[in-house]
């Protein structure tokens, strides 16, 4: 076996996060972006084959992802499924390419991502952008800070968090003794299941495990495979080795299944809903035995996300702050403001009008019409959720205050819907919704904070993401320790929704993930298994101790 030299120790550039472009009218970014959606319209459907050991494998099983926006026209793709026994031979090839990857000297692995994200900057922005925008519904806002800013920064800062773990080494020497850490990648090969919602996503649960020196079975969604087949893509161009990702997409048991019944299954990476997590969990501790060591379990989950507005909040802020929180990408964000608590005089007195007068000028539209705020809601069976949940709402005596209502006719369009409950338990304060719908509960104004705060910790099983209103810095305070284990995810006076890698790292507890925070180095953790090392440079000489004589 050759070992890889090392010369020096290298450090890697110093990263900030990706300009952000705005896509405004008149721009040149707006026409290219144009330019590359209306040419992928053009030429779609794209043939998507699976991945392995870097083949392009046809299976002729075929499936599509369709345009959300016009369900009955020309799909984005037609994709080969996998199987079982592709898995198994994606397995065997990825333990196989290995080795080669994780005895490179760690600055080769990170060049490959660095070089990924400044692709994806760069020459391939559009595109990436185009295939979100047409397959996943994203505007060119959306699209710009999933697609191509947070894959970017995702890609970036976490080669930095590498560079900084592997730098944590012991620091107490014994003399003539030097102790050392080694940051191991896992015995085996990991599994990644990533969600429609965002492009990045997938990038990020393929590169975090594979930059550390793992392999990755990656199964895409059946929503995103032609903007994660490009992700893969351009980690191959950028000069990912053969068999150290591989992609397959398809029917999600057969595929998860025959991964998880693997000896050398050690680690899941997964985003996605928290029913899928746990059926995933219970599958791997049927199959503990099995394995060759104790698989790593990491899950990114569902949300039922809130914002607490006080007596003294900046009303204009909150009702801006919660229309962005709720209703952008259609409320398809885990981190999505799903439960607004608003004292009942604020809300009678400006707070409902203000908030009804400003989504009444929402407009929604398919991506390539650059002018609306909303699109469509990504498949029909979220539509029927979405809509079926809404019912339920009614029933139970919800006041629906504006929307409520849909039109699958052509795409999945729901209208921006806000409902007004007497009983925070209510149907929508409980159920994650995935989709643009606000319930809103208005407290009596003389409710103690303890109270409010008790009734928004136990209303659901989710602990991802909320927000507090307020000026008072006393009662933000009581607010935050009241809530401390209510989110993952805490902002003031700021949405509960839009975390920015390298500023607020991502995730949350409870039923809503095993909170590693994705765009943190605490997430590399879950994919090493640290060796210590310890050399003597000196005989022992005897083996009889001082006291002895
Ligand atoms: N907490 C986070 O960071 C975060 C981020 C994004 C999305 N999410 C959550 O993801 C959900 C929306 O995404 P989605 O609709 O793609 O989620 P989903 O759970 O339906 O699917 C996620 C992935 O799991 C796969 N899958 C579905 N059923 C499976 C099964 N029985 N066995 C194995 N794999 C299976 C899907 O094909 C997909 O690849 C929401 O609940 C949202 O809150 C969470
Ligand atoms: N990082 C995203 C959430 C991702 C979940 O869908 C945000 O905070 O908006």
């Amino acid at each position: 076996m050759s070992v890889a030299p090392t010369f020096g120790v290298t450090t890697l550039p110093t990263v900030a996060n990706e300009p952000m472009r705005n896509y405004e009218p008149g721009s040149a970014d707006r026409a290219k972006l144009k330019v590359a959606m209306d040419e992928m319209a053009a030429a779609m459907p794209f043939r998507v084959p699976c991945i392995v050991n870097g083949r392009q494998v046809t299976t002729g099983r075929i499936n599509k992802q369709i345009n959300p926006a016009d369900h009955s026209g020309k799909p984005l793709c037609e994709y080969h499924e996998a199987d079982a026994a592709l898995v198994q031979e994606a397995i065997e090839g990825a333990l196989k390419a290995k080795q080669g990857w994780a005895n490179l000297p760690w600055n080769e692995r990170a060049a490959v991502f660095m070089k990924a994200a400044d692709l994806i900057a760069t020459k391939y922005r559009y595109k990436i952008l185009a295939a979100t925008a047409l397959g996943q519904a994203k505007n060119c806002w959306q699209g710009e800070i999933d697609a191509a800013a947070e894959t970017c920064d995702f890609l970036r800062f976490g080669c930095t968090y590498v560079q900084q773990l592997y730098a944590i080494q012991p620091t107490a020497h014994a003399p003539t003794t030097w102790n050392r850490m080694e940051y191991r990648p896992l015995e085996g090969f990991v599994l990644a299941i990533s969600p429609f919602n965002f492009t990045a996503i997938g990038a990020n649960l393929t590169f975090v495990p594979a930059v550390v020196g793992n392999v990755t079975v990656w199964k895409p969604s059946p929503m995103a495979v032609y903007s994660n087949y490009l992700i893969y893509q351009i980690f191959k161009e950028a000069g990912l080795p053969d068999g150290i990702i591989q992609f397959l997409p398809g029917p999600a048991e057969p595929i998860v299944g025959a991964a998880l019944a693997h000896r050398d299954f050690a680690g899941l990476h997964f985003t996605g809903s928290t029913f899928v997590f746990r059926t995933l969990w219970k599958q791997i501790a049927q199959n503990v035995d099995k394995y060759r060591s104790y698989p790593r379990i990491v899950g990114e989950t569902g949300g039922k996300n809130f914002h607490l507005v006080l007596k003294d909040a900046d009303v204009d802020n909150a009702v801006h702050q919660s229309i962005r929180g709720a209703f952008e990408y259609q409320g398809q964000k885990c981190s999505a403001l799903s439960r607004l608590y608003v004292p009942k005089s604020m809300w009678e007195n400006s707070f409902k009008a203000k908030l009804l007068a400003e989504i009444a000028k929402i407009t929604l539209g398919p991506t390539s019409e650059f002018e609306h705020f909303m699109g469509p809601v990504i498949a029909r069976h979220s539509y029927d959720k979405i809509m079926s949940l809404v019912d339920a709402a009614r029933k139970e005596g919800g006041d629906i205050l504006c929307g409520g209502t849909g039109d699958d006719s052509v795409g999945f369009f729901i209208q921006p819907t806000v409902i007004e409950t007497k009983e925070p338990r209510s149907v929508t304060m409980v159920n994650e919704i995935f989709g643009p719908v606000l319930t809103v509960y208005a407290y009596p104004d003389d409710e103690p904070l303890e109270s409010v705060c008790e009734t928004i910790d136990t209303t659901t099983e989710y602990a991802l993401t909320g927000s507090v209103f307020g000026t008072d810095r006393e009662a933000i305070s009581q607010a935050s320790n009241l809530l401390r284990n209510s989110s993952g995810m805490w902002y003031t006076n700021s949405k509960c929704t839009g975390a920015v890698v390298g500023q607020q790292p991502f995730g949350g507890a409870r039923g809503s993930g095993t909170n590693d925070k994705a765009g943190s180095m605490s997430i590399f953790y879950r994919f090493i298994s640290a060796r210590t090392i310890k050399e003597e440079f000196l005989p022992l000489g005897h083996y009889s101790y001082p006291h002895m004589g």
